[in-house]
């Protein structure tokens, strides 16, 4: 018996916050009805880290695979859903305990970043001895409801290496203030995007079993 569709996605809409210093989310109607005579056509402007996004390894990388290149099937299957709110930071020893279920997406529940429209002065962070781990168990993408898996101001990203190194991919901004922990299923398609570094995503889960 699976459960009904749940969007983990955050809404983009002008007044969501921006990493500090990138490019603001705008929408707005370019060419208006009344204009055209037919239709309303919008216009959009926004970093590719706004939002609920995955990150390409082009994004830490030159040398990375960009968004079109990823492998698609990485965002649609089997998700584990683990809570670890009220940590500074996530690593190996807060994880080791927990069974994915044979799952090859994790999903962390942090609740460290409980409003997109502002951007958080901390959240939880991950340790770079989580990626071990994660190939361990097979686990091919790692999502967090923060908006990095690094503090704001570093500047090595261990994080974000530790995982490249290891081979998992990462989904951030995620919504997981409805999701309880357990086994679902993720569907977390980014864009065609050619040559980019990160796209947006519309996230949605739905439970397994129960
Ligand atoms: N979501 C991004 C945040 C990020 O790293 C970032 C985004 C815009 C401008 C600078 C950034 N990072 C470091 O300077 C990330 O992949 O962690
Ligand atoms: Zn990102
Ligand atoms: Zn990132």
């Amino acid at each position: 018996m699976t459960g009904k569709w749940i969007d983990i996605s955050q809404t983009l809409h002008n007044g969501i916050a921006e990493w500090p210093g990138d490019t603001p989310f705008t929408y707005e109607v370019a060419f208006a009805k009344a204009d055209t005579g037919s239709v309303n056509i919008g216009k959009m402007t926004t970093s590719t880290h706004m939002g609920t996004h995955i990150d390409a390894p082009f994004h830490y990388d030159d040398a990375g695979i960009k968004v079109h290149e990823l492998p698609i099937d990485v965002y649609i299957g089997k998700a584990v859903v683990i809570d670890v709110s009220g940590l500074d930071s996530v690593g190996y020893s807060n994880l080791e305990a927990h069974d994915f279920g044979g799952a090859e997406r994790v999903l962390l529940k942090t609740s460290s970043r409980p409003n997109a429209d502002v951007f958080p002065q901390s959240y939880t962070v991950l340790r770079p001895d989580i990626g071990p781990l994660l190939k361990e168990r097979g686990v091919k993408l790692i999502g967090v409801d923060t908006p990095s898996v690094d503090s704001e101001h570093s500047k090595t990203l261990d994080a974000h290496h530790a995982l490249y190194a290891n081979d998992v991919l990462i989904l951030e901004n995620i919504v997981l203030d409805e999701v309880e922990q357990g086994e679902y299923e993720l569907i977390a398609l980014p864009l065609p995007i050619a040559g980019a570094d990160g796209s947006p995503v519309r996230a949605v889960v739905r439970r397994l079993g129960k």
